[in-house]
């Protein structure tokens, strides 16, 4: 069995597999003041649980976009895990074709999404990832990373317009039946699902359109991607394990 780690700016979420398959997937908090003993007794009360035994557990890959907390989770793993994780970054084998300014610079968690959505369904391919933030990747027909857009994500738009508007209330993520709210909440509902859901048609259509390449294929991830897909035209499929896909994918290629 192998564990895989992705460390997002809100979620820590974790994955086991033995071979291809995915046999326990866990979401805990990126918490930056946690400790590698606190992360250890969470994964421990985890693993125990689910009936795991660490023993069987014979590497450890990670990716992360928090640098803070890559020590942390580092230290967990050497110390409750007996084994040091192979950190996604340079001079580990991805398989990709880089072919966007700086390499270096391109989060973790948007190449192993780009190494997933290559492996599962070939290019030419949008992946859109609804984290804290929302990023797209292009990838061209034949498997190069081009680059892509980054945005606020869903969770960090609302609270940025419930902080900073005195009278707005804060709200549940879900849904209004209409786009048209009779009371606050439902219009902040509204503005928020549909407008989101417009953002992310208008920058496929326009990733589309400058890839030169129509028959691209959609595919979403991330905490929020379920909520945005079904009023999304843009979206088709929803794949809410694309990162931990990638994350054992390079994980066969470096051993
Ligand atoms: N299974 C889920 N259902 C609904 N919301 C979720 C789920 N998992 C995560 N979220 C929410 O989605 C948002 C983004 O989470 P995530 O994709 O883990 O972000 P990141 O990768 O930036 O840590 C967070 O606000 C989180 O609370
Ligand atoms: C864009 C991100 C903040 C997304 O992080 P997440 O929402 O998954 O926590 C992260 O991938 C990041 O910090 N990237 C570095 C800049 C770049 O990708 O170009
Ligand atoms: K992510």
């Amino acid at each position: 069995m192998i564990l895989v780690i992705d460390i997002g700016n809100t979620n820590i979420v974790l994955g086991i597999y033995k071979g291809r398959e995915l046999l326990h997937h866990f979401r805990l908090s990126t918490v930056r003041q946690s400790t590698a003993d606190e992360y250890g007794v969470s994964f421990h009360n985890l693993f125990h649980m689910s009936g795991i035994n660490v023993a069987d557990i014979r590497g450890v890959i990670m990716s992360s976009v928090v640098p803070p907390m890559v020590h942390v989770i580092e230290e967990m793993c050497r110390k409750y895990i007996h084994k040091h994780p192979l950190m996604v970054g340079p001079g580990i084998k991805t398989g990709l074709n880089l072919r966007n300014e700086n390499p270096r610079e391109v989060g973790a968690d948007r190449i192993v999404n780009a190494v997933a959505a290559v492996d599962l369904y070939k290019g030419p391919l949008v992946v859109v990832d609804f984290g804290t933030a929302t990023t797209f990747d292009c990838i061209d027909e034949k498997g190069a990373y081009l680059g892509g857009a980054i945005v606020p994500g869903i969770g960090i738009a609302t609270e940025a317009l419930v902080q900073r508007a005195s009278k707005l209330p804060r709200i549940e993520l879900e849904k209004p039946k209409k786009v048209i709210g009779r009371n606050t909440v439902h219009a902040m509902q509204a503005g928020i699902i549909f407008g989101y859901a417009g953002q992310v048609d208008g920058i496929v259509k326009r990733m589309k359109q400058e890839m030169g390449a129509p028959l691209v294929k959609v595919v979403a991830t991330g905490g929020l991607a379920e909520l945005i897909a079904g009023e999304s035209e843009a979206i088709d499929e929803v794949n809410p394990l694309l990162t931990l896909e990638g994350l054992r994918i390079i994980y066969e290629r470096n051993s």
